[in-house]
Order: structure tokens, then sequence, then C-alpha cells
């Protein structure tokens, strides 16, 4: 499914969070949002799934624009969004947390409450735990998780939503070397085999370079650039505004 951002701002007070941003996200790309702390990036993708409401702009779907929907129409058209904290519950088991999404998101929220889910749930469950690597973990409470099972377990709900649009806001924030590594080839995976629209924000900047085809760099609410992996190294302005500097390290 084909993104497209028309002219999008977002002030707050008297900050211009998102200042007149257009953007084109291609049907199964993979695009990496970068920039400095309080650049708008997590605004830009609260604008997108509507978290918040626009000031003004459009926000296209495959050429619909879906700017005045709210989150759950947005989310039913294909946009699926998972968070730098995890947003699972905690004292349900990973299967259960997987049991209510599917439910919820076939329209079954009456049954949530119920002993047994609504047939085939629990198989669209137990296929989602596999794509993402979370099996092993199925009956492990939600809260004992290592902290990069509990961000899998995150994408995992949002994958249960059936997303053609993923956004993730700092996929491996607050991951070890390694686990970060696994974590971004999962999600480069997930990626290529769901053939997905996706969009993540990341500060690692050997990921961002090493795995998006496309990278947009915001500052101060606009856009600052766009393009390859190499022509973002090489700009100027980006490396003024961003690379150059410490902002970027965690
Ligand atoms: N709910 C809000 N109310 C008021 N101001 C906000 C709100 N959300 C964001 N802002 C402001 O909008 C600007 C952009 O913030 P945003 O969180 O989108 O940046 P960011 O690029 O995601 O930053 P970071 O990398 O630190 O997460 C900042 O000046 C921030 O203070």
């Amino acid at each position: 499914m084909k993104l497209e951002i028309r002219n999008l701002t977002k002030t707050f007070g008297g900050v211009r969070a998102i200042d007149d941003v257009s953007l084109d996200f291609p049907s199964g790309s993979l695009s990496a949002v970068i920039g400095p702390n309080g650049a708008g990036k997590s605004t830009f993708f609260n604008l997108i799934s509507g978290a918040f409401p626009a000031d003004t702009g459009q926000v296209l779907l495959d050429g619909d624009d879906v700017v005045r929907l709210s989150k759950t129409a947005r989310m039913q058209r294909g946009i699926g969004r998972a968070f730098q904290v995890a947003s699972c519950f905690p004292t349900m088991t990973v299967a259960e947390n997987l049991t209510a999404a599917v439910t919820a998101h076939v329209g079954q929220w009456g049954n949530l409450s119920r002993r047994f889910p609504p047939p085939g749930v629990r198989e669209r469950a137990g296929e989602v735990m596999e794509l993402i690597g979370l099996s092993h973990v199925a009956n492990v409470e939600a809260a004992i998780l290592s902290h990069g099972d509990q961000k899998l377990l995150d994408i995992a709900i949002a994958l249960a939503l059936e997303p053609k649009v993923l956004l993730l806001d700092e996929p491996t924030a607050g991951m070890g070397p390694e686990e970060r590594w696994r974590m971004i080839e999962r999600v480069r995976g997930l990626w290529e085999q769901r053939k997905l629209t996706l969009i993540f924000i990341e500060h690692d900047m050997d990921i961002v370079f090493r795995i998006a085809s496309t990278i947009r760099v915001l500052c101060y609410g606009r856009l600052l650039a766009e393009g390859t992996p190499e022509e973002i190294r090489n700009n100027q302005s980006v490396i003024d505004a961003y690379l150059g500097t410490e902002a970027h390290a965690e």
C-alpha cells in the first residue's frame, strides 16, 4: 500500500512540530526517518496513525485521504504502529496478548472475556507468533519477557491487525548491540515476507545505513533531506545538523 503525505502541519502552542512536510512512501518500501531530538519524528508518526489530529495537510493511502479519520478507522484501513514503549497487557502471556489482539481485529471484542476465542483466532495468533519468533515464550507473561522480546511482542500485536503500512518507533531502543541486530534482521524479514510499506524511526546510524533503502531527515519539523544511504551520508546539511554532532548517539 502506497502512503503519501501532503503538506502536513502540526503546531503545539508556538512550536511547529511538523511544518509543511510532503513525502512519498511507495508500496513495499523500507524507509528510515531520522533527525535530532525534538525534530518531530514521533509527531510525524502520530499524525499518520491518527493519534493526533493534523492542523492541515493530507495522509493518502493508495490515493484516499484518511487525515480526518480516527485512529481506529486508519488501523482498519491498514496503518499499524508499534511504540517505543511496549503496549501489551503485562499480566497476560504472549499467546493471550496475541489472541486478544486478533480477536479485537476480527471485531469480536465481546468475546475477549470468554474462555475460548472465536474460531480461527488461536491459529492466527500462533502464525504471528511463529512469524516474529516468539513461539518459544508463548506461555510466558509479558511482564517477565526480556526487553527485546517485549518489543517483539509489541510489533507482533501490531502485525496481528494485518497492517499494510507499519510504523516502528525506535524498534531497537534500549537494546544491547547483539540484540539490536537480531531485532533489525527480524524486522527486515517481516518486511520482505509481508511486503509491508515499512517506516521506522531510528537513532542508530549503523542500522539506518545498513537496512533502509530511503532515508528521510527531519529537523525542526521540516524535511531537511531525503535520499539513499549514500546520498544522506554525504549530504552537508545533514552532516551539519545531525550526523556531525553527537545528537544521534544514545
Ligand atoms: N503532545 C505534545 N504537546 C506539546 N508539545 C509536543 C507534544 N508532542 C511533541 N511536542 C513538541 O513537538 C516537537 C517535536 O517533538 P517529537 O517528540 O515529535 O520529536 P522527536 O523527533 O520524536 O524527538 P525524539 O528523538 O527526542 O523522540 C518538540 O518540540 C516537542 O516538545
